[in-house]
């Protein structure tokens, strides 16, 4: 689809790697490795994109980003979550200041 966004094509291949040969993919091979692994990948590759941003370039934010989001997407296969889900939340919160949801979250 032209106008599908980079991440929901990331997510349909990474879906579909489930159950496929760990010795050709490297996302099989996550899957496989199950749960906890791909928890402390999403964790690792946060934390090289905090070490770039504070020690490193632009670019190198900018690698470490994708690593991130692609793990992140492979957090989201193992978990049953769509990419969809994740956008309406993003959508729901459109407009909404952070600070006046954080007030909120405190009222309560
Ligand atoms: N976007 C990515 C992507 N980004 C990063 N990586 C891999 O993520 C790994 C991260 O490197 P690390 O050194 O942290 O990992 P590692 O040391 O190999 O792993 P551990 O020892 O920590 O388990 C590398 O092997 C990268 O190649 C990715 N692997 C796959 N994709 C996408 O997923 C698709 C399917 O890939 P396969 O499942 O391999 O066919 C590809 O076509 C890409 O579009």
């Amino acid at each position: 689809m032209a106008d599908q966004h980079i991440l929901d094509a990331l997510y349909a291949t990474v879906a579909a790697r489930k159950g496929a040969d760990p010795n050709t993919s490297y996302t099989a091979k996550l899957f496989a490795k199950g749960t906890a692994k791909i928890a402390q990948k999403v964790g690792e590759e946060g934390v090289e994109t905090v070490i770039a941003a504070l020690a490193e370039t632009p670019d190198k934010v900018a690698s470490e980003s994708a690593d991130l989001l692609y793990h992140l997407t492979v957090l989201w296969a193992d978990q049953g979550v769509k990419p969809e889900d994740v956008w309406q939340i993003l959508a729901e919160r459109q407009g909404i200041s952070g600070i006046a949801e954080k007030a909120s979250r405190k009222a309560d």
